[in-house]
């Protein structure tokens, strides 16, 4: 297959509106050998299913863990300018050489769970607009932004997981899962980088304001990611859509990763099904946004960073569940007697 790149916003819409299942064959002869493997029935857990789920997406009986690209986008933010995180803006690009350099915590664990890592900075020199008075991007700029992700999702990747780096983007998350999942703005808005109360309730009048402006124009999914997203969010959102046109499977971050495919899931309930959710961030919302998305997350470890961190976590897990998987014998194989 070629690289995934969107024309239009048409081109993306048709291609939400048309996604592939994953393979049945492969969930069911998966499952049979997970019940004919050495041990009680049912007694991997989840890693069981997370084993049948890879099985199921890239179509083979036996997973394989080859190849995992991790992809971390960067944005910049119109609204920081109004101080709703506790660090400024010029620490994305900081952050940006500091991924280059191999010092951030994602090069670490990146390199830990075995993930190719590559570093997507989007126009860091041109914020986003704020979008209490406009939308965060024109057309063009949220199709160039979300072309920049489905550029990452190259053939042949066993697993893709996506992070972000953008000072600011608790905010337009909080936003999107507002107009998206709908329910309270002050469900949807937490302290991020670790507001005190006053940030957080300067955040929820920025979030309803955006809503109040914007909130009846979002009528599909591109149209929320253009008015209230940003760019490594819809990066984010075109990656893996992408990904499941290719059918590979995604290990979702935390809240900023999960809230860029909130506008998706809204248009086509079924388009989370090739993700698994790594793990529940410490950002208010986040459990509340994995409920709507019906994920469980695999993890809940206290993390609030993004970047990808929790997903390179889980990815250790995914690695567990397919090494027994694979490499476990079946009753007959090891002459073990069956349950009676
Ligand atoms: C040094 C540093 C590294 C980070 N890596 C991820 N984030 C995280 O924090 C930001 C979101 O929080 P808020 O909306 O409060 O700005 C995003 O950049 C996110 O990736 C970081 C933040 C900082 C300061
Ligand atoms: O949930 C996350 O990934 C997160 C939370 C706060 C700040 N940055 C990222």
């Amino acid at each position: 297959m070629h690289m995934i790149q969107f024309e239009s916003r048409g081109a993306f819409a048709a291609a939400l509106a048309d996604l592939p299942a994953a393979n049945k064959v492969a969930l069911a002869a998966a499952q049979l050998r997970q019940n004919a493997l050495t041990k009680p029935l049912g007694s991997l857990g989840r890693l069981e299913d997370i084993a049948i789920f890879m099985a199921s997406w890239q179509d083979r009986e036996r997973p394989r863990l080859d190849r995992i690209r991790a992809a971390i986008f960067a944005g910049n933010h119109g609204i920081a300018a109004r101080g709703l995180s506790t660090y400024p803006a010029e620490v994305t690009a900081q952050m940006v050489a500091n991924f280059a350099a191999g010092g951030a915590a994602i090069n670490a664990m990146a390199d830990a769970c075995g993930a190719e890592l590559v570093i997507v900075p989007i126009e860091l020199e041109r914020p986003t607009a704020d979008f209490v008075e406009e939308p965060a991007m024109s057309e063009g700029d949220c199709l160039a932004a979300i072309n920049a992700g489905a550029g990452v999702v190259e053939d042949g990747l066993d697993l893709l997981f996506v992070g972000e780096m953008g000072i600011g983007n608790t905010t337009p998350a909080a936003a999107l899962c507002a107009q998206s999942c709908k329910g309270a703005v002050e469900d949807w808005v937490g302290a991020g980088t670790g507001l005190e109360m006053d940030g957080v309730l300067r955040k929820r009048i920025v979030v309803s304001l955006a809503l109040a402006c914007h909130g009846p124009a979002c009528n599909d999914a591109f149209e929320t990611l253009r008015r209230l997203g940003g760019r490594e969010i819809a990066a984010m959102a075109g990656a893996i859509l992408a990904a499941r046109m290719k059918r590979i499977p995604v290990l979702l971050d935390g809240y900023i990763a999960c809230a860029s495919i909130a506008p998706l899931v809204a248009d086509q309930p079924q388009f989370a099904a090739h993700c698994l959710a790594a793990h529940c961030s410490a950002e208010a919302g986040h459990l509340r946004l994995l409920d709507w998305l019906g994920l469980e997350p695999l993890l809940r470890l206290g993390m609030r960073l993004g970047e990808g961190t929790g997903a390179a976590v889980a990815t250790q897990l995914v690695r567990s569940a397919i090494a027994a998987h694979n490499g476990m014998a079946t009753f007959a194989e090891a002459r073990v007697s069956q349950a009676q």
